[in-house]
């Protein structure tokens, strides 16, 4: 190779022509380093003629610097780069550096130095020494997390290096991981257990591409299923990935993997450490990693040796990714099986209505676990009418639901509440003047968290203590709190049930996989009787003496007439009903609402899963949505709202005028400031045979925007806020 094509990891550069220099040695997915400018850049080494962009003059191409010490990116991840930049509308370097994950990692192995603490004990020590090592015991890290981590300056670590508080350590970032063992405690399976693991058995074996949709009931012993196929994968050498939707359900994970195969999985996930993120991902690269656990962005990694993909709680819509790269984790999933040609399988209880419809069409094979493992039933619901069985003033459960609490407590069995809503109250204000509390940044009132004695937005993060006073009127001791968080609903719990040892359970309170741990044991070693939680306790978890489950307020995620909102309502409460009797004793749900007659929570009462189904599928058809229909959105933002505001009227005045392609708006988004910019909305209706990405790409790509507005596209978007 003479000349050579990058894709540089720059989105406003994207593509550019470099010499490769005599005697370097490189091929197509060569991750090299070139000069640009007085700078130097990373890129690609790609087919050119699948990039393209202005030829250079032979004579005025520069030579490539060097090459990393990486394996190049494969072909086939190159293609599902290339598939995922073109249908989200993303730039291909966008896309490309999640393949990356840790650009440390690439320059190769070899050690790094990390500290802890060396438990001397010092007679004299300052504030900020004293806080430091009781933040960092048992920690280890490089300086900069664990500055982090006890929320002190670089410096202060360094003195106490000096002081020989910390000593460093000697990290190996090429130390193997420990091999996992596919016979370590094989479970005995049911029949209708092994027939589908079977089924995933002889898929890893085929080695083909083969997407399954592992549809089985709470509790009916999935992860054992697919386990068995990660197993067999194991045993041919092939590596697995397994995508979870939150990082809090992979410590639930981690240890039934351990469980099962004798060490843990490798993670992969944010917040990793840096030498763990550069050791995990030499590892992948290296084919050394045998299975990988993560959200999202563990799926665009370059795995030497891929044998099986596992999507698990795949309904789940925070495999959506609404900010950078706006991909759908769960279908680039199956995109990615395509390429790699092999077994991907989608594991849900309350499969999303576009993965059953694929299912129904034969694009999926379906394989049904219709039963509980080891005979357990599922649970008895019903619904409590909150206009007949109105909860006692000033309180949020209605009496049949105190009732059965204490009949749990009394017989030492464990509850659950369920409410999606962090904090104490959604909106504060003043009995006084009527003065709301707002956040200055975005369009949301301010939520009240009683542990922490602030306000906060839970769009951009602002925080503010709460006054004493109204910052309105002044008057003094006037606030009331409107509505019930989690918090309030503790407190209500621990008024009516004094005795009882109650756990919240909120990304505020788990906020650390130790904290996830620690809550997971309580809970099985009966050290709690409720748990009080929002969706983040609604799936993943077994506790075999959870017999009763509460939902405060299923009325909640059917406000404000999101298009999916029906199907979420339907998805979160029928996986946390399925929390119940998972064990040998009988579960009860009990749901409140003032909707009875909801199409949604009368499929729940019937336990009628398949008229839901109907019923929304006829819905979406008649309503043009996916999958008989497909969206986009595109979001227009700026600081200034006016500029945002012709910028959005620039792009309704050039709309196409289709006939497979329906264009609603520009309108202020319901969101209509978020994180102090301004918003506008487009949505657009298209047909199924429209050509909906290239069609925008035309439309889009000759217009032109001050330098403040940014315009997202949102391909199949999820969240319309
Ligand atoms: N064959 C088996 N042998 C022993 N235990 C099993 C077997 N199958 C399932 N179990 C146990 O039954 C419980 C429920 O299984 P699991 O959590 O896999 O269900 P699930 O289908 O993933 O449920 P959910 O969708 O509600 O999370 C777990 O504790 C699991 O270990
Ligand atoms: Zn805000």
């Amino acid at each position: 190779m003479q000349r050579v094509r990058l894709l540089v990891f720059n989105a406003a550069l994207g593509v550019l022509d470099y010499r490769v220099p005599e005697g370097m040695t490189i091929e197509f997915g060569s991750i090299v380093v070139a000069p640009l400018g007085p700078r130097q850049v990373l890129g690609i080494v790609w087919e050119a003629e699948r990039l393209s962009t202005q030829e250079v003059p032979e004579s005025k191409l520069r030579p490539l610097l060097g090459a990393m010490p990486a394996p190049p990116i494969s072909e086939r991840l190159r293609r599902l780069i290339e598939w995922t930049a073109d249908y989200y509308c993303a730039p291909l370097s966008s896309v490309a550096r999640m393949a990356l994950g840790s650009i440390s990692a690439l320059r190769g192995g070899g050690t790094t130095t990390e500290y802890r603490l060396t438990g001397a004990e010092p007679a004299r020590l300052t504030p900020q020494r004293a806080a430091a090592l009781d933040a960092l015991q048992g920690e280890q890290g490089s300086i900069r997390e664990l500055a982090e981590l006890a929320s002190v300056s670089d410096g202060v670590l360094r003195g106490m290096v000096g002081a020989g508080l910390l000593e460093a350590v000697t990290v190996d970032l090429d130390r193997p991981y420990p091999p996992a063992r596919p016979e370590f405690a094989q479970p005995t399976l049911s029949e209708l257990q092994q027939d589908a693991a079977d089924i995933f058995i002889d898929a890893v074996r085929a080695e083909k591409f083969a997407p399954f949709l592992l549809d089985g009931v709470t509790g009916s012993g999935k992860t054992e299923c697919y386990f068995e196929a990660v197993a067999e994968a194991l045993r041919r050498g092939r590596q697995v990935l397994v995508l979870l939707p939150e990082i809090a359900l992979t410590e639930n994970f981690l240890r039934r993997f351990e469980h099962r195969f004798g060490v843990p999985p490798i993670l992969w996930h944010s917040s990793l450490k840096s030498s763990e993120r550069r050791r995990a991902w030499r590892a992948i690269a290296g084919g050394t990693a045998q299975v990988v656990v993560g959200a999202r962005s563990a799926l665009f990694l370059p795995y030497a040796n891929l044998g099986l993909i596992v999507v698990d709680e795949a309904h789940e819509i925070s495999f959506k990714q609404d900010d950078g790269v706006r991909y759908n984790a769960r279908d680039v999933a199956v995109m990615r099986a395509k390429f790699e040609g092999l077994p991907v399988v989608l594991a849900s209880a309350t499969p999303a209505l576009e993965t059953m419809q694929l299912a129904e069409a034969g694009v999926y094979r379906k394989i049904d676990l219709p039963s509980r493992f080891g005979g357990a039933q599922l649970p008895d619901i019903r619904v409590l009418d909150l206009r007949e069985e109105a909860p006692e003033r000033g309180r949020w459960l209605a009496p049949k639901l105190v009732d059965a609490l204490k009949d749990r407590l009394a017989k030492g069995e464990q509850s659950l509440l369920f409410l999606n809503r962090r904090g104490y109250a959604p909106l504060t204000l003043c009995r006084n003047c009527g003065y709301r509390f707002q956040c200055p940044n975005c369009t949301a009132w301010l939520v009240e968290h009683r542990f922490s004695k602030r306000l906060a937005c839970h769009h951009c993060g602002h925080e503010t203590p709460v006054p004493e006073a109204c910052p309105e009127c002044g008057t003094g001791d006037c606030l009331v709190a409107c509505g019930p968080g989690v918090e309030r609903i503790a407190d209500e719990v621990a008024e009516i049930l004094p005795e009882a040892r109650t756990a919240l359970v909120t990304s505020d309170t788990m906020n650390s996989p130790h904290a996830v741990g620690e809550f997971v044991a309580m809970a099985e070693n009966k050290a709690v009787d409720v748990i009080i939680g929002t969706q983040l306790v609604t799936k993943g978890y077994h506790f075999p003496e959870l017999t009763l489950v509460g939902v405060v307020d299923a009325d909640l995620g059917l406000e404000g007439g999101d298009l999916r909102a029906g199907e979420r309502t339907y998805q979160q409460i029928a996986q946390v009903a399925g929390r119940a009797g998972r064990g040998e004793k009988p579960g009860e749900v009990l749901i409140q609402t003032r909707h009875p007659e909801a199409a949604v929570i009368a499929a729940l009462a019937n336990g009628d899963r398949d008229a839901f189904y109907a019923a929304e599928t006829e819905a979406r058809r008649d309503a043009g949505a996916p999958p008989f229909g497909r969206w986009a959105a595109i979001i227009v933002s700026s600081e200034d709202q006016s500029e945002a505001l012709s910028a959005a009227r620039a792009i309704g005045g050039t709309a196409p005028n289709l006939p497979d392609m329906l264009v609603l708006g520009p309108a202020p988004a319901p969101l209509s400031l978020l994180r102090g910019r301004h918003r506008f909305r487009l949505l657009i209706n298209a047909r199924r045979s429209a050509e909906l990405q290239k069609t925008i790409r035309e439309w889009l790509g000759p217009l032109e925007f001050p330098r403040g507005v940014r315009v997202n596209i949102d391909i199949d978007p999820y969240s319309f806020v």
